[in-house]
Parts: C-alpha cells; sequence; structure tokens
C-alpha cells in the first residue's frame, strides 16, 4: 500500500520537478551535468525518506523538514554542487532554470540558507550578499523590472514571535546595505507560482527604511537587473502578472472588508502628526463633523514637546450607527503606543463646566476633583475613537518629565494585536462617572455588550 502510493506520488511530482534547460553544451557542461545529477540525487533520496515517513505513518506535513533532511545527508557525504559561496553566478546554473523547493537551491549552491531570504560571505562590515530569494511571505514588489525586497526580521506570517521587533542593519540587512555601497552583483531568486526561478544578476541601487505591514520599521532595498543580463525564461505568460503586481496579493476577509470610500479631508491634523490623518466617507454625501482646532499636546502642557506623536497610519470614517469612528490601516502589534487623549483639561468649579459638560459628546472624565479633558473644539484624532465593550485599545495614566500629578495625561495603547482596517476602540467607562452621568445606548456589538455607555 506505502510503496504504491509512492510510486504514484513519484510520477505526479515528476511534472514539477526542476527543470534546467539542457542548452549549454559547451566548456561548462560537465558542471551542468553535475548540477542536474545533483538535483536528480536529492529528489530520489527526499522521495525515499518521504515515502518512509509515510509508511511508518509519521506525520507527512513535516514535508520541509524532510527537504531539509535530505540536503544536509547530502552535504555530509559531499554530494553537494558549489559548495563554497560566492559573488556572482554560479557553475553549471543558468539564468531562467526552475526550482520547486528551497532545499534543492542549497543542494546546488544557488542560495545556501534553508530558511532566510538573504544569504551573504563574511562578516559585519565586510560582509557581501550573495543572493535573495523573494518570496509571497515578505511584502516584496515587483514593478517594471525593478525588485523592492523587505529586509530580514521577525515575521508573523512565517512564524508567531515572541516578540516582534523593527528590523536591524545587521546580518543579511547589513550584507544587502554593504553590496549596494561596494556596487557588488547579487543573485536573485524568485518564487513566482508557486516555483523558485534564478532571475540573474541585480544591483542593489537603494535603501529606504519605513513602517512595514506589521508596523514595526523594516528596510526596503531597490534592486534593479543589471542591463547585461539575459532575458529571463517566463514561467507562461499566465505568470508574467508578477511583473506588474505585488507578490502579495491576499484576500480581505469578508468580515473586515473596507466599504469603498474617498478621501474628503487628505490631513486633518494639518501636518501635525507624523502621518497624514485622513477622513474617508462613503462616496454618497456625507456630512462632515464641526471644525475643530487639531492639537498634538494638552493645552495646559503646551510648552512640552510631545514625545508621543502618533506612530501608525490612523484614518476617521463613518461608522454604521455611532457616527465617526478611527481604524488602522496597517497592522498594530499588541502593546504599541497608539495615541494619547489631547483636549483643554478644565476642572469641575470652572464657572463653565455646567455649559461643557451639557454637550458630553467629547468630554473624558477624570473623576471627581481631577477634571475633565474637553476636547469639543481642541482635540486630537482620540476625540473620534468610538466606545466598545470589548475594546482593542486600554488607556493608561503616563507620567512625564515634570512630574505634575494634577495634568492628566491619558494614552491609549493596543491591547491585542489589531489586524489591518479594524475600527479602533477602548471602554469609556473606565472614566470615572461619580458626578453628572449621562449614559447613551451602546452600538458596540460585542457579545458582551452591557447596553450602555457613560459619559
Ligand atoms: C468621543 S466621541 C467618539 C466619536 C463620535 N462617534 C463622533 O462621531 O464624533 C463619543 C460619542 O460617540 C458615540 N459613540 C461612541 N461609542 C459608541 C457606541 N459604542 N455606541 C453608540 N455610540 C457611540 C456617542 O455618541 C458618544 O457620545
Amino acid at each position: 500500500m506505502g510503496s504504491k502510493y509512492c510510486g504514484r506520488k513519484r510520477e505526479e511530482r515528476s511534472h514539477t520537478l526542476p527543470h534546467i534547460p539542457c542548452q549549454d553544451l559547451s566548456s561548462s557542461s560537465d558542471k551542468r551535468k553535475r548540477v542536474q545529477e545533483a538535483l536528480k540525487t536529492f529528489r530520489d533520496e527526499f522521495d525515499k525518506r518521504y515515502c518512509q515517513y509515510k509508511s511508518n505513518q509519521l506525520d507527512y506535513c513535516l514535508k520541509t523538514k524532510v527537504l531539509k533532511e535530505t540536503a544536509v545527508s547530502m552535504q555530509k557525504q559531499y554530494q553537494c554542487e558549489n559548495t563554497k559561496k560566492r559573488l556572482g553566478h554560479v557553475d553549471g546554473i543558468n539564468v531562467g532554470d526552475l526550482f520547486q523547493y528551497r532545499a534543492e537551491l542549497v543542494v546546488i549552491g544557488l542560495h545556501h540558507e534553508f530558511e532566510k531570504g538573504i544569504d551573504y560571505l563574511g562578516k559585519s562590515e565586510s560582509s557581501l550578499a550573495t543572493s535573495i530569494v523573494a518570496t509571497h511571505k515578505y511584502s516584496n514588489v515587483m514593478k517594471d523590472g525593478c525588485l523592492i525586497y523587505e529586509g530580514q526580521g521577525t515575521n508573523p506570517r512565517v512564524r508567531k514571535p515572541l516578540a516582534h521587533h523593527d528590523q536591524k542593519l545587521e546580518t543579511g540587512n547589513l550584507a544587502l546595505w554593504n553590496s549596494m555601497n561596494a556596487k557588488r552583483p547579487v543573485r536573485v531568486i524568485l518564487k513566482i507560482s508557486g516555483k523558485l526561478k534564478y532571475d540573474g544578476l541585480y544591483s542593489v541601487d537603494k535603501m529606504t527604511q519605513g513602517r512595514g505591514e506589521f508596523g514595526k520599521l523594516v528596510f526596503k532595498f531597490v534592486l534593479n537587473k543589471l542591463p547585461d543580463q539575459p532575458a529571463s525564461v517566463s514561467l507562461s505568460p499566465k505568470d508574467d502578472v508578477m511583473e506588474t503586481e505585488t507578490f502579495q496579493k491576499r484576500p480581505k476577509s469578508r468580515d473586515h472588508a473596507v466599504p469603498k470610500d474617498i478621501v474628503k479631508i487628505n490631513d486633518v491634523s494639518e501636518g501635525k502628526e507624523k502621518f497624514p490623518i485622513r477622513v474617508k466617507t462613503p462616496i454618497s454625501g456625507v456630512e462632515l463633523f464641526k471644525p475643530f482646532n487639531y492639537l498634538v499636546t494638552m493645552t495646559s502642557c503646551i510648552n512640552r514637546v510631545s514625545q508621543c506623536g502618533i506612530q501608525f497610519e490612523l484614518e476617521i470614517f463613518k461608522t454604521e450607527s455611532k457616527g465617526w469612528g478611527v481604524r488602522t490601516p496597517s497592522f498594530i502589534p499588541s502593546g504599541s503606543f497608539v495615541c494619547e487623549l489631547v483636549g483643554e483639561f478644565a476642572h469641575h468649579n470652572n464657572k463653565n463646566a455646567e455649559s461643557i459638560l451639557h454637550d458630553a459628546n467629547y468630554i473624558f472624565n477624570l473623576g471627581f476633583g481631577k477634571g475633565f479633558i474637553d476636547a469639543t473644539k481642541h482635540g486630537n484624532i482620540g476625540r473620534f475613537i468610538n466606545h466598545s465593550c470589548s475594546p482593542n485599545l486600554c488607556v493608561k495614566d503616563v507620567m512625564y518629565d515634570h512630574n505634575d500629578k494634577s495634568v492628566p495625561q491619558k494614552m491609549l495603547f493596543a491591547e491585542q494585536d489589531i489586524p489591518a482596517d479594524r475600527e479602533l476602540s477602548y471602554d469609556y467607562n473606565c472614566f470615572k462617572r461619580n458626578f453628572k452621568v449621562e449614559s447613551n445606548d451602546c452600538y458596540c456589538r460585542s457579545p458582551k455588550c452591557h447596553g450602555q455607555i457613560y459619559i
């Protein structure tokens, strides 16, 4: 039963096995033959091991493990080719060659890393990148022949990291940076339609740093194919689509699909925040909120330079039943600072308190004797964040250097990982409501909804 299955699998797989066209029969033909033989040995050995796993009823999802095991065993038996890392082309491998598995690249010496996208030689400042593999797991983009390649770092799409960090200019990232400065070419392997294609030598022309899909700082390397490189062989007319699209075309979940909105205001903060704060509305006409003066700090601390400007792109949008709300177009990791609740600070004994509290939409009550923050006329994006009985943000008191406890600084932090396009919310009931309490019906739709919100 086991061997019958293996036979069928072997036959099926032969259609997708690495294909190296036999076109180069010159002086390097021997090397090419050896590369092909190494691949054949790898495939046969992999099939054998994989069948054993199957017949022993071991978890056959461990395909990656068997692939690596096979390649490592070949390394130990000196059956691999091009074992010494080098810059430039690798003997016996042509631009346009196709491969099925990352482990095969190790066996033939095109890319020596089983998992890491950047392979390099040398150490630290003197390191140079030899090859990169561009897959859909990172936000890599191929546009008009130019590859924008995201640097190396913790990637929740590969495995959930214990802690998600900003990318650092070290190891592979540093090597790519060094290759850029030293103007040394890098081999590029592209993953297209499930196959790995050697696309030839590229130059690293630029490096920028920005916030990535998961909210951390990432490096973006701009690579261009060297002009003297042979045109690569396309997989099929359909596969050429990747030339103009991002690798990362994942459909958005229906639950969190963003309705088609148009940008009504490009930056409500008028340049005061690090990122523009867009106001979006459905295409049908929607009346905008009353104008207000955008502040980045509390009016009681005007001399303080804001130490906590917003760190993520945020946008204001029209919710179905709660008026305006705030959502994030990008992922926000749990624990991240999101924004401060900013407004005019007033005490309850302020002669205008009664009239202010009459229109309590943008009032954050700090408790009896502690005053309140009024964001009616002066405020920031925090004034648009709605209440939820199952919130994704929490409110924390943060002390600044002045250490003045009478000055309220209410900061909102992500209480959990927040996916892109999700509405931000916190629990309004965390504010003390021991003076004039107004209650409203709550439309948060959480299964834990208390039915009312208090302001
Ligand atoms: C700080 S403002 C939030 C922004 C507001 N939605 C707007 O349109 O400007 C607070 C007001 O939003 C509305 N709101 C916030 N959370 C709500 C919820 N869960 N259910 C119903 N209304 C809510 C209430 O009218 C509340 O007084």
